[in-house]
């Protein structure tokens, strides 16, 4: 039987994102997925990287994961994004490598691409949805669908749950908040369940 395939497709700077990626992709998989998670290319100057040690020691933690590209896209039945929330928006890293997806658009090759997305933010209220909602809009002109959690699970309740997308906070230290592990969990199993419809897959 055909698989769904996901791409999980994050920004970090220090780590709370990637680890989002890495829940939502073992998510996915639970549910049968094969899986990708790929982090989109860096774009500051490695001079500022190397003067601020966390971002430095990311980095370099992260160098095996595989830089996400427009063929992973085109690969992708379901693709879950995971980015800091950045004065109220998405990181400009995760917005270069989308605003790169105007020829894959233009092919009509993002149409009824399954997607959903995730977001932290130091600030409880520091403009999480604004990110989400925004990354959304880029969704609505690919023509994509979007999936998000909404209320459609108790643990939507509980800790990061947020019908938007999960949200965590992180600390001064850069510790996540809220346990968000089951929430993220809980969002790749319905984005892949939803693809898998879209695709015309019964189990
Ligand atoms: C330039 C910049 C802008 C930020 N803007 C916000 C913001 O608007 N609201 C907020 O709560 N946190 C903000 N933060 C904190 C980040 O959201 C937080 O460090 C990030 O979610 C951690 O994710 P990461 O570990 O994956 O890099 C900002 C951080 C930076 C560096």
């Amino acid at each position: 039987m055909k698989k769904i395939k996901v791409a999980v497709i994050y920004y970090s700077m220090s780590g709370t994102n990637y680890q989002l990626a890495k829940w939502a992709g073992e998510g996915a998989e639970a549910v049968g997925a094969e899986v990708r998670v790929l982090k989109v290319p860096e774009l500051a100057p490695q001079s500022v990287i190397d003067g601020n040690p966390g971002w430095k020691a990311h980095v370099t933690a992260t160098q095996h994961v595989p830089e996400a590209s427009i063929d992973d896209l085109d690969w992708a039945d379901a693709i879950i994004f995971s980015t800091p929330t950045r004065f109220g928006m998405m990181a400009s890293q995760m917005k270069q490598f989308l605003d790169l997806t105007g020829g894959l658009w233009a092919k009509g090759k993002t149409v009824n691409k399954v997607v959903s997305a995730m977001t932290s933010a130091q600030n409880a209220h520091g403009g999480q949805e604004a990110t989400l909602l925004s990354l959304y809009t880029i969704m609505y002109h690919w023509g994509a669908i979007v999936v998000a959690p909404g209320y459609t699970d108790p643990v939507i309740f509980g800790a990061g749950g947020n019908p938007y997308g999960t949200s965590v906070s992180v600390d001064q230290d850069g510790n996540m908040v809220e346990p968000v592990e089951p929430a993220v969990k809980y969002q790749a199993r319905r984005t892949v369940e939803i693809a898998k419809r879209i695709n015309q897959i019964v189990d």
